[in-house]
């Protein structure tokens, strides 16, 4: 094959229609095809090997794929190590270009460095751009041109910024002639790469109109099966367009939603700018924090078998569908740190292997917010009560009876901690850690 072509590098972004790096690519001149490589850097260490993200990627790889037949073209997909398969696909292809969208994560920012010097030395062009968030990087600092480490300043400036410019689409579909033309490839299946299918249909792409208009109102209560989105999984994925949604959010009467999407990015900047976050407290004090981290509470947590029904009800709701509302995300994790006083980054790595919505900036953010140690935290010693949270935003137990259906039963467990008790624990143990300075 001695046609030189432009390889699009599919990774966060599985979609044709408004995205940045095939659009340059398109733009490029050359014939273009696009790349997907399962990563077995990551995928050899998911133990459960029922796992719904990777479910969700064979799904979408799989619509591109055919999206991509149809015009007579193909996606190449991989399975492998990325630097390998690189290596590999410049044997075998005469290839002028590559292009990617910017991941913000440190193991996607040390991949990306790796295979742009591998291709450098191949004298191959590596670009990226930003496709999965409005604002990134330095676009939003503040005035002393510092990154926001407070989410209310940096919404504010976030907004102010927000002109259509940066909502525009890009057209993609005008320049799909360029897909070079060729048979379609085959796409590894689950089970050639040792995963077993859940098969439980994955939420809907997208998001109607009089739900942002009434979300302020619905977006507490995990009772209602549409107040919020669900689009977590297909943002993760990059199978919508972050500007698709966000100039609907923007339309929208009630603009909390818009507000939502601007939280996602604040994460994603924090992640970015500050990196010790992915390991250690994004305030250095909190990591003197005497955790009690008893194995045995973990493991009731984890289980959902605490014997608060709003912990468990969230934690069963985890487990079966690889989702949880945020209101209870927001409790449960709480519960885990505060009251059981058990180290954030164990109810992180928790998450981490059950969300399907899995995201690094996200779930940390939310995991030091409720921890205390993170960028916007509130004050310490406010504890969520897991019985009030309840009783306001999920008043009929509603929630709670579907995923507790033996709340009345003998064998539902005692409270694992008296909450009074729990509370003050907590307060006298952060107390202590922060004094130490
Ligand atoms: C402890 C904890 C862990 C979390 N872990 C994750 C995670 O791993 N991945 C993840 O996407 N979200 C995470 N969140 C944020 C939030 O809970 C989920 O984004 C939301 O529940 C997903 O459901 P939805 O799509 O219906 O959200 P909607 O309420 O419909 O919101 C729309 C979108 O806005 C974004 N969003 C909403 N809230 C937040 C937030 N607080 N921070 C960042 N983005 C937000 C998400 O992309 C979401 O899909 C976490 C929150 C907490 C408190």
């Amino acid at each position: 094959m001695s046609e030189p072509l432009s390889l699009v590098w599919l990774r966060r972004d599985l979609r044709l229609h408004d995205n940045t790096a095939l659009y340059h690519a398109l733009k490029s001149g050359r014939p273009v095809i696009p790349v997907f490589i399962f990563d077995r850097i990551i995928l050899d260490d998911l133990d459960d090997r029922r796992d719904r993200r990777v479910e969700f990627l064979v799904q979408e790889v799989n619509r591109l794929h055919t999206e991509l037949a149809k015009m007579g073209s193909t996606l190449l997909v991989r399975y492998g190590k990325p630097i390998e398969v690189w290596t590999e696909l410049i044997s075998q292809f005469t290839i002028a270009e590559v292009f990617a969208n910017h991941d913000y994560e440190v193991y996607a920012k040390d991949r990306d460095q790796a295979i742009g010097k591998l291709l450098a030395e191949h004298r191959i062009g590596f670009h990226t751009s930003k496709d999965q968030v409005i604002f990134e990087r330095d676009e939003v600092l503040t005035g002393k041109k510092t990154p926001y480490t407070v989410f209310t300043p940096y919404s504010r400036n976030w907004r102010e910024k927000l002109t259509d410019f940066y909502l525009k689409s890009y057209p993609t579909e005008h320049y799909f002639e360029r897909f070079w033309k060729t048979s379609p490839e085959k796409v590894p299946t689950l089970a050639e790469m040792d995963f077993l299918p859940v098969g439980e249909p994955f939420p809907d792409r997208t998001v109607p109109d009089k739900l942002l208009d009434t979300y302020n109102k619905t977006r507490d209560f995990p009772a209602l099966p549409h107040g919020t989105s669900q689009l977590s999984i297909h943002l993760r994925f990059g199978t919508v367009s972050i500007r698709d949604l966000a100039r609907q959010a923007k339309a929208a009467e009630d603009k909390t939603f818009l507000t939502e999407l601007c939280w996602r990015d604040f994460y994603f900047q924090v992640l970015d700018h500050f990196p010790h976050v992915e390991k250690n407290s994004f305030r250095r004090e909190y990591d003197q924090i005497d955790w009690r981290n008893n194995e045995d509470e973990f493991e009731k947590w984890c289980q959902g078998q605490t014997g608060y029904p709003i912990v468990d009800a969230g934690m069963r709701q985890l487990n079966t569908l690889g989702w949880m509302h945020n209101r209870v995300r927001m409790i449960t994790a709480s519960f885990l740190c505060k009251h059981l006083l058990i180290d954030w980054r164990w109810g992180e790595a928790y998450f981490a292997k059950k969300l399907r919505d899995y995201d690094l900036s996200a779930n940390n953010g939310g995991w030091q917010w409720a921890a205390g140690s993170g960028t916007d935290a509130a004050p310490y010693f406010r504890v969520f009560n897991p019985t009030l949270q309840a009783k306001k935003f999920d008043p009929k137990g509603i929630y709670i009876r579907h995923w507790v259906p033996e709340l009345d039963e003998p064998t539902y467990p005692k409270p694992i901690v008296e909450h009074t008790l729990a509370r003050q624990r907590a307060i006298d143990t952060y107390r202590k850690a922060l004094a130490r300075k």
